[in-house]
């Protein structure tokens, strides 16, 4: 059926499946998709690897928007000002945009796992290479064009720096909703210690799935709070004029083949 709704393999049940979680069936290229299990004992240290450099500006923060998959925070980026580079990144990424995905329960809901364990949610920082690119949209085409840092997130002391985050939420319930955000310094979501990293050459988790990013996976995650991780889950997928709303929740990627690629840690 072409309804987002399928039929539960289990008969009566219906399972809502968002229209984006149908995975496609052919993918361009195909074998260096993202998300994947890290498999510690199978990484390799490279001590090649640098640390990461982060240099964001708070002030470039723009706007928060329900784009119907997650939210998103959105930052200026039509000059150098937020930025990464280090780690194994040959070029300067400029920050465009950060969003989460998480589960309907505290039990799954990040996108990689790490010897198959499961976080309640996962934070992508997503940045394009503006030494090579102009545009986002044109970086997100080719081989080197995206860097996404990812944090995970487990259950337990309140995130101050999130708060200001979550209480921008309730305005941005349902789908292609935007509230003006400013004054937002991501660096308050990355762990302390972002010298230990997995990274691998992979895709976009969502739409169009282009082969384009280098994945920079922190080893160390950061707490956020059970009733912060509550307030992600009263999101809608849907748009207010929608008959049937659906709580924005399990919007993650099933996970893909690693097709023989080598993660890297930058750490022994
Ligand atoms: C040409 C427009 C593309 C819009 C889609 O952009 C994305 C999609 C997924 C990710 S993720 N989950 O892999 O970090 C990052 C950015
Ligand atoms: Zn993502």
């Amino acid at each position: 059926s072409d309804s987002p709704a399928v039929e539960g393999s289990w008969g009566r049940a219906r399972t809502f499946l968002h229209p984006m979680w149908q995975e496609p069936l052919a993918i361009p290229g195909g074998d260096r998709q993202s998300p994947i299990d890290i498999v510690v004992r199978k990484s390799v240290y490279d001590s090649e690897l640098k640390p990461l450099v982060t240099d964001y500006d708070p002030q470039t923060c723009q706007q928060i928007w329900n784009n119907g998959y997650s939210f998103l925070v959105e930052y200026d980026d039509t000059t150098d000002k937020s930025t990464v580079k280090g780690g194994p990144l040959q070029d300067k990424y400029r920050l465009c945009q950060f969003h989460f995905h998480w589960g309907e329960s505290n039990a799954w809901g990040s996108e990689h796992t790490v010897d198959r364990k499961l976080f309640p949610a996962e934070l992508h920082l997503v940045h394009w290479n503006s030494d090579k690119y102009s545009l986002f949209e044109e970086a997100v085409m080719e081989e080197n064009g995206l860097a996404v840092i990812g944090v995970f997130l487990k259950v337990g002391k309140r995130h101050e720096g999130l708060q200001k985050l979550v209480d921008a939420l309730p305005a941005i319930r349902h789908k292609n909703s935007v509230v003006e955000f400013n004054r937002f310094d991501p660096a308050c979501l990355l762990p302390s210690n972002t010298d230990d990293y997995w990274t691998y050459h992979g895709s976009l988790t969502t739409p169009p799935l282009t082969e384009s990013v280098t994945w920079m996976v922190m080893k160390q995650h950061i707490e956020v709070s059970h009733d912060q991780l509550a307030v992600f889950r009263s999101l809608l997928f849907t748009s207010a004029d929608e008959e049937v709303q659906k709580g924005m929740v399990n919007n993650f990627r099933v996970q893909q083949s690693q097709c023989g690629r080598t993660v890297r840690s930058s750490f022994s």
